[in-house]
């Protein structure tokens, strides 16, 4: 199967000459009632699509938010790939945000869901859970060295609970999220100019020069926004890495619409943000 280039040489160049910014296709029932509209298949369409012609031809990642199409079922999915293909049209990247993780052989069956190039659902990248074992995650690692794709790993979640699992000391004294930021510096080894195993760190965190955020691969920073985090903390939680970090804002941006100019601007007040202080870091 001859693949696409490497997903992280070509989110660097996106991040490069669009800036780094995500926005979260996250159709919560509460915004489309914002919006004025219906907690249906057509208000779910519209609100996608409504996104996509906002942000896709100006942002350099959209993170569609599986478990809100999912919560409609296969009319739901439906949307999904429609949305998935015109933000991929409009030459923005698409990471399926579905935290797919279980036993390798199913682990298998998750990636050609999203990661083979023939796929419906085929994204530049998938967010997993490596939380049953990292190993796991192998043959979804495989496929996406295959297709030019990537992976973002749950490393250091934003969500406070999280720190029960990550924060857990192994033998030896290394922390549960710190092995897997290891596992993915050891994916990246050597590649040029990015990695294409990416980690989500919150940005929610605080400082975490505790970690060796330094994995050559793309660190996924979600948590600006509605979580609380701004794009000013940026510098202050990941130090030198934020070079390499993708910063996340779904609802801080998605209260805007329904109006694709006030959407739009929104995310560009982010995007200006984070450029000024990523630059002056
Ligand atoms: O993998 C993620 O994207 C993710 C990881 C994490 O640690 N925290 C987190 O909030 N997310 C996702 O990032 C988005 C955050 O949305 P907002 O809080 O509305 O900006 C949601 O889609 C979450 O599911």
């Amino acid at each position: 199967m001859s693949g696409l280039e490497p997903f992280g040489a070509r989110l660097r160049r996106a991040m490069d000459e669009r800036g780094p910014l995500c926005v979260g296709i996250d159709p919560h029932a509460s915004l489309l009632a914002e919006w004025g509209l219906n907690d249906d298949v057509a208000g779910l369409e519209r609100f996608s699509r409504t996104v996509v012609e906002a942000v896709a031809d100006r942002v350099a990642v959209l993170k569609p938010q599986s478990a809100f199409f999912e919560r409609f079922g296969s009319r739901g999915v439906a949307v999904l790939e429609k949305s998935v293909a015109e933000a991929r049209a409009a030459g923005a990247l698409v990471v399926m945000d579905a935290k797919r993780g279980d036993i390798g052989s199913t682990m298998a069956a998750y990636a050609e869901s999203f990661l083979h190039k023939d796929a419906p659902l085929f994204s530049d990248a998938l967010t997993v859970s490596p939380y049953l074992g990292y190993g796991s995650l192998s043959p979804a690692v495989a496929l996406a060295r295959e297709s030019g794709a990537g992976l973002f790993v749950l490393a250091l979640t934003s969500n406070p609970e999280g720190g029960e699992v990550q924060h857990a000391v192994r033998p030896g004294g290394r922390n549960v999220g710190a092995t897997m930021l290891a596992h993915l510096a050891a994916e990246n080894a050597g590649e040029e100019p990015l990695g294409s195993f990416g980690a989500v760190v919150g940005a929610t965190l605080g400082d975490l020069s505790s970690y060796d955020l330094d994995i050559n691969g793309p660190l996924l920073a979600p948590g600006i926004g509605a979580q609380g985090a701004t794009p000013a903390d940026l510098p202050g939680v990941f130090g030198a890495a934020v070079r390499n970090v993708v910063p996340n804002v779904s609802r801080g941006v998605l209260r805007h619409g329904p109006d694709v100019v006030a959407l739009r601007d929104a995310a560009e007040r982010f995007a200006e943000e984070i450029r000024h202080t990523v630059t002056s870091s």
